[in-house]
């Protein structure tokens, strides 16, 4: 686990890098793309780097959550989320960004297909991850299992307090339910890049980098992943017992190797 202590703007330049680099080497590659706030610099960075040249039209993407029973029309509902911070800023090409419907009359047998869609596309290449100040990871909350896919979730209270400012700051409009990216669906894309700035998430990413690996903390899963990035500004790093040992080992990192 590589963890990046930097200012807002450089950890979504690292992050915009690193998809650049993929879509450089693989231009067909699969991207994750997560909603929340932690990765909008980010599609801001991509958005402006596709307007020099970057391009998205050989790629696909899935998405890692959806609200459930949202009208299809709901700004809030991710999908039209990740079209207007995202897909409708680059070159993607019509039906490759996809997300679990949130509003289908079968919503077991729309997980069961979301995975399969991610299989049959060969698996995420990058996945973005925000965390919930619960530790959550898409919206897999506190006592989900490690092991879980694709399937329908009950929102903590915290949840939806946390995430009321985009209701209009009513918690009553927040929906309780909604479909996610299991932690095994997850830990199945081969990098993870998680991004978190302020010290409302500084307990989380304590317990995502150093606590014990448990579905109490569920981003913790991550310690078991071969390569995982962990970007963090000074606020969210702030409760991190070893900060100057990553700050030391990010400082004296070799020029060739990218994150
Ligand atoms: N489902 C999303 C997560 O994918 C996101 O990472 C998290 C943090 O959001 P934010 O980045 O706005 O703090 O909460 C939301 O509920």
């Amino acid at each position: 686990m590589e963890v990046v202590i930097a200012p807002g703007d450089e950890l979504a330049r690292l992050a915009a890098e690193a998809i650049e680099t993929l879509l450089t080497g693989r231009p067909q590659a699969v991207l994750g793309l997560a909603t929340g706030s932690s990765p909008l610099k980010v599609y801001d960075e991509l958005a402006r780097r596709h307007k020099d040249g970057l391009s998205f039209a050989r790629a696909r993407a899935f998405m890692l959550d959806e609200y459930v029973g949202l009208p299809d029309d709901h700004p809030e509902r991710y999908r039209n989320v990740i079209e207007k911070e995202i897909a409708s800023r680059v070159d993607f090409a019509p039906g490759a960004v996809r997300g679990p419907d949130g509003n289908a009359a079968d919503l077991a047998r729309a997980c069961a297909d979301y995975e399969e869609a991610i299989a049959a596309a060969g698996g995420v290449d990058l996945q973005l991850l925000g965390i919930g100040t619960d530790g959550h990871i898409a919206f897999n909350e506190p006592g989900s299992s490690l092991a879980s896919r694709t399937r329908i979730k009950t929102l903590t209270r915290q949840t939806r307090q946390d995430n009321a400012r985009f209701f209009g700051g009513s918690v009553d409009d927040v929906p309780r339910h909604c479909l996610t990216q299991g932690l095994a669906t997850i830990m199945s894309a081969r990098h993870l890049v998680l991004l978190a700035t302020g010290r409302a998430k500084a307990e989380a990413v304590h317990q995502l980098v150093e606590g014990p690996v448990s579905a109490m903390w569920p981003a913790t899963i991550m310690q078991l992943h071969p390569h995982a990035t962990i970007l963090v500004d000074a606020a969210a790093a702030s409760r991190l017992q070893l900060a100057d040992y990553y700050r030391e080992t990010y400082a004296a990192k070799p020029e060739w190797q990218t994150l």
